[in-house]
């Protein structure tokens, strides 16, 4: 194991807990990119995450560590939110184009982590965490770039030890989600159209924001009148990209943040299927990277579009379920459950934005694994990771 302990202990290593969150993974990065961040506030991390350090990012994600389905959870100590006491500690996400505003999978696999983690140098403010004796749950707020989320981690106290109980379930309330665009008809172009359109010229959809901005809508009018169960993955990536291209073209207004221009676009397609025990969500995200969960924050945006066309209460769980769900023996237990829990004014939001609701979405994280990530200078391949492609003819 010399080998081994030498990557461990190098300072020079990037050091990652992997887990999955109904089959969608976290690479959770504790050691080796943070301190590299130069910036005061998270969202100026993140642009310098973008800007100078983006080969950190492709060396987590890419082949030959990584592959083009990898996410990652970059926790970053110092932000604006951990100094002011509101978070115990940042994150930024990661995913094949870049880094998320918004992550419900991930937030569900650090919930866990950081109350499991003894590590001060991993989460130095652990020992400040508290155990709720009313509810056995302990409260991770996390500075996400989207805002503060607040996760309710089911717990046990052992021998004055907070630790995790696997038996319940871990959930957040994000920042408040709001749809921007209710059942809107849009033109499809001639350069943006796709065969399973067939002869329409238009489709109606919405977009709503769950911490990131989702179009939403369901497989039929996308031009898949079998369902999700019957149709090609690789002609769903094509129709929500040509989907997604000409939203951000031609309506870009449906993505307007109402206070933080960096939060202003268009992150997934999440094409349902209401023909699914409940609801089934497929959603294409960052470059159509395809979600294995149901996409917590989409969960989110597709509850507030719900409760906005008044077809969905407050306090009223529903499941989600995700493309994993579709081969399960048993879907009733799994993806994840949401409800809105609160109705709230959407600070500059005007018209359908101007409310929005919180919405608590719960599920289970496991662990799969731990890495220590190296880079030999001589290495040309893996200084920034690569993607297999081949050169468009
Ligand atoms: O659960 C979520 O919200 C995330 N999963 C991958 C895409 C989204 O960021």
């Amino acid at each position: 194991m010399d080998v081994f302990n030498r990557f461990v202990s190098s300072t020079q290593s990037i050091v990652a807990i992997d887990m999955h969150t109904v089959g969608e993974p976290s690479r959770i990065v504790c050691r080796g990119v943070d301190h590299l961040l130069n910036g005061s506030r998270l969202l100026d991390k993140r642009d310098d995450a973008k800007l100078n350090q983006d080969h950190l990012r492709k060396r987590i994600m890419f082949e030959p560590r990584g592959h083009p389905e990898m996410y990652g959870a970059i926790l970053v100590r110092e932000t604006e939110l951990t100094r002011s006491g509101e978070a115990h500690i940042g994150v930024l996400f990661t995913h094949n184009e870049g880094y998320s505003t918004m992550c419900g999978h991930a937030t569900m696999a650090l919930g866990r982590f950081l109350v499991d983690t003894l590590d001060t140098d991993v989460f130095p403010v652990r020992s400040s965490l508290k155990h709720d004796p009313e509810t056995s749950t302990t409260q991770v707020n996390l500075h996400a770039p989207c805002g503060l989320v607040r996760i309710s981690v089911p717990t046990l106290l052992k021998a004055e030890q907070i630790t995790y109980d696997s038996s319940r379930l871990v959930s957040f309330l994000s920042v408040p989600s709001f749809a921007t665009a209710i059942d809107v008809e849009v033109e499809v172009p001639a350069s943006y159209r796709w065969p399973e359109l067939g002869s329409r010229t238009s489709i109606v959809l919405s977009v709503s924001y769950g911490g990131a901005f989702y179009a939403i809508l369901p497989a039929e009018e996308l031009g898949f009148g079998q369902g999700l169960r019957n149709a090609s993955m690789e002609a769903l990536s094509h129709a929500t990209a040509q989907l997604k291209a000409l939203i951000m073209k031609e309506h870009a207004y449906t993505t307007h943040h109402p206070t933080e221009p960096s939060l202003s676009y268009l992150y997934g397609v999440v094409v349902s299927d209401s023909s699914f025990a409940d609801e089934l969500g497929l959603c294409f995200f960052a470059d159509q990277q395809v979600d294995r969960s149901p996409t917590g924050s989409a969960v989110g945006a597709r509850i507030a579009l719900a409760h906005a066309k008044g077809q969905l209460s407050l306090n009223t769980p529903k499941r989600y379920h995700s493309i994993v769900s579709i081969a399960s023996k048993d879907p009733s237990q799994d993806g994840f459950v949401g409800e809105a829990v609160e109705v709230v004014d959407i600070e500059g939001g005007e018209g359908v934005a101007a409310k929005g609701v919180v919405i608590k979405t719960s599920g289970e994280a496991f662990y799969t694994g731990a890495s220590a990530f190296v880079h030999e200078p001589q290495d040309r391949l893996s200084h920034a990771g690569f993607k297999v492609e081949l050169p468009r003819a």
